[in-house]
């Protein structure tokens, strides 16, 4: 096995599963609460398999967002309403506050942390965490998104920087990308990994016209025909997927091996889900999806990670504005069942 290989292999044998066993001890705590039986509905479930993932109840204090940003060679074809240098122009308004995200983290009060995972020019700028190990993908229309030793090193690098925030006690990852062209890679990886038709997983990402849907279908299924094994999710990646995908994947395997949640975005970060759970189905039992978007195929892709939502508000922007605003979901779950007095306490049981 090569190096980076073996680095894989062992980052996914860290992942130990989420214990299920304990799931009817935490069912009946909650049972007890002083409320009406099942009253919190879809937050006592959020509550439960969160006290599953580390094992115990107790408050979300430190949730912080990861902003993966990197391009996206395919963005040349013409897939996108932008240019590609509008990823580069979108984290500059990332570090001067001016982006959708960064309201919804200050409403939310969650830390942003911005990471270059590979653009094409690095954006100077202090609040900018450089992990990149390539500057943007090659165009997958005609060769390769990246090389394997591109594909292992961005999951790496990805793996470390969470490790690092979650040694420093972050206890929830919310993950974010930006990326022009992205919703072509996470539709091209989302057609390779599940029995979907290429046109169920496509859709208008930013906004582009049905011509350029056909456009996004065909050119993915001419990319996939390039792969040996379609179910191979390290193959996948390589030949369609972007860095910032590739570091989502590093990042949720770090989270999941210290039994942190990891609280899902859209679309793209869905993609990502599905590579991870594809390397390593252990990490399903850590994941937490904010929101159905309304990219077509998120749908799709939510139920075959057997995936109920959180939130569902029509948004499509990507930039970790589901993840982030279903912060104080999460958290008041977990509050909930950390700190409620019971049925009995009052006389009611
Ligand atoms: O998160 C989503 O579901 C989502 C759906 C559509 C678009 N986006 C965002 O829009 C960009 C990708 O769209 P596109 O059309 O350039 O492929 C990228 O920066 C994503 O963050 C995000
Ligand atoms: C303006 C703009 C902002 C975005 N944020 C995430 N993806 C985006 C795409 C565009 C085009």
């Amino acid at each position: 096995m090569a190096g980076s290989q073996l680095i894989l292999h062992t980052l996914m044998c860290n992942v130990q599963p989420v214990d299920g066993s304990r799931r009817g001890e935490f069912e009946a705590e909650m049972n007890r609460k002083v409320k009406p039986l099942g009253s919190l509905g879809q937050l006592e479930s959020l509550a439960i398999d969160l006290a599953l993932m580390s094992g115990r109840t107790g408050v979300i204090n430190h949730a912080e967002l990861f902003l993966f940003a990197a391009d996206h060679g395919v963005a040349q074809t013409g897939v996108s309403i932008a240019p590609q240098a509008v990823t580069a122009m979108m984290v500059e308004q990332f570090t001067r506050g001016t982006a959708a995200i960064n309201s919804v983290c200050t409403t939310t009060n969650t830390p942003l942390n911005i990471i270059d995972a590979g653009l094409l020019n690095t954006v100077n700028h202090v609040s900018v965490i450089d992990t990149a190990v390539a500057r943007g993908t090659q165009n997958f229309q005609h060769e390769p998104a990246m090389s394997e030793a591109v594909a292992l090193s961005s999951i790496l690098a990805g793996f470390k920087l969470i490790e690092h925030h979650i040694s420093k006690g972050c206890d929830c990852v919310l993950l974010g990308e930006m990326g022009i062209g992205n919703t072509t890679s996470a539709a091209a990886i989302m057609a390779a990994l599940t029995s979907f038709y290429t046109s169920e997983c496509v859709g208008h990402g930013t906004g582009v016209s049905d011509e350029v849907v056909e456009l996004k279908v065909e050119l993915i299924s001419k990319a996939l025909l390039r792969i040996d094994d379609i179910s191979d999710p390290l193959q996948v990646l390589q030949e369609v997927g972007g860095l910032e995908i590739a570091q989502m994947v590093g990042a949720m395997l770090a989270s999941a091996s210290l039994k942190t949640p990891v609280v899902i975005d859209g679309f793209i970060c869905s993609a990502a889900a599905l590579l991870a759970v594809t390397i390593e189905p252990n990490v399903r039992g850590y994941l937490i999806f904010a929101h159905l978007s309304d990219e077509r195929g998120h749908e799709k892709m939510l139920s075959e990670l057997h995936a109920k939502p959180l939130l569902k508000l029509g948004m499509k922007l990507g930039e970790g504005t589901g993840a982030a605003l279903a912060v104080p979901l999460i958290r008041s779950a977990a509050a909930c069942l950390a700190h409620m007095g019971t049925l009995e306490q009052v006389g009611l049981a």
